[in-house]
């Protein structure tokens, strides 16, 4: 998986992931009425608007990228209509070539990491029939059980070509109350590090591994630290636009081919058509404005990674 991801970044020359967040507040007025007055104003309509919502999105910007990257608590919010429009955008995105790294930040002890392995990334056989319930192509994987909750994903990348990015070092204020504790004057995040790199070694595609690593846009120093650290890890760098990560900063997680990560933005795009830049475009071109802060992010990526 993470060969057609790099390709499809060289191919765009774009390592964008527009984060597909679709909070209520960030979709315009006419979305919800058209959606309420189909579905109810309740969790049907709600979720009805997201799909609506993500579809425009999706179609605005599928020819400038190589991924999306829908946030699966965004949907759960609205119960089982929610997981419904998450399923249905995972299979869209996927139906135009996208690849869809879900957010889902699973992990936990090894049954149950089991579970949620074969149904966000694998399969499952029921009778003598096979099933791909979400069937996203690559995951968010939480470390914090250790491998017990890891490995279960390792088979399924292994089995399936699929890929996982582990929470080495989240992009969040607080991310350091726990992830930059010292233990025999190390860091937790290189303890993570370390155990991610060893967890991608039977995963390796040419020079990267399918096992690959969250690493905050907003830590511009762990960054370049984790890159050395991590020579054959993939980022996934969140963090970029709404919480302050600057595309300056960014350029130590890419080598001089322009591999190394890619770069997820969900406000800042998704919510374009709220910001003052944007304002020209008005609510009912809320998808065309999307479109054109994915340029820009593009364009201002560029002017700092090389390719
Ligand atoms: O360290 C992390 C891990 C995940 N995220 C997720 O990425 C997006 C960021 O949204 P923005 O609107 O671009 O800030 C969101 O889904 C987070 O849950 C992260 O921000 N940091």
């Amino acid at each position: 998986m993470i060969t057609t991801l790099l390709n499809k970044i060289k191919e765009t020359k774009a390592p964008v992931c527009v984060g597909l967040d679709p909070m209520l507040a960030y979709i315009p007025d006419e979305v919800k009425k058209a959606a309420f007055a189909e579905k109810g104003e309740n969790l049907e309509g709600a979720a009805e608007a997201c799909w609506r919502f993500n579809e425009a999105i999706i179609k605005a910007t599928v020819d400038l990228i190589p991924a999306v990257k829908p946030q699966i608590a965004m949907y759960e919010q609205f119960g089982i209509p929610g997981l419904i429009a998450y399923e249905k955008t995972v299979r869209f995105a996927k139906e135009l070539g996208l690849i869809v790294i879900a957010d889902v930040k699973r992990g936990d002890i090894g049954s149950t990491s089991a579970a949620y392995a074969e149904g966000h990334l694998g399969s499952i056989t029921i009778g003598e029939k096979q099933f791909f319930p979400f069937d996203a192509d690559m995951a968010t994987v939480n470390p914090y059980l250790g491998s017990d909750g890891v490995k279960p994903f390792l088979e399924v990348c292994g089995r399936c070509d699929k890929g996982i990015f582990v929470l080495v070092k989240t992009s969040n204020p607080s991310s350091g109350e726990l992830q930059d504790q010292l233990i025999d004057g190390e860091p937790l995040y290189a303890r993570v590090a370390d155990l991610t790199s060893a967890w991608g070694e039977s995963l390796m595609e040419g020079a990267w591994s399918n096992v690959g690593a969250v690493v905050g846009a907003t830590y511009p120093k762990m960054l370049a630290e984790l890159r050395a650290r991590m020579p054959h890890t993939f980022f996934l760098i969140p963090g970029y636009g709404a919480q302050g990560g600057k595309a300056e900063d960014l350029a130590v997680a890419f080598n001089a081919q322009g591999e190394g990560g890619i770069v997820n933005s969900s406000r800042g795009i998704i919510a374009a058509w709220k910001q003052e830049k944007y304002q020209n475009f008005g609510a009912e071109a809320f998808a065309d404005a999307a479109r054109q802060a994915t340029v820009d992010m593009i364009l201002d990526l560029q002017r700092c990674i090389r390719f």
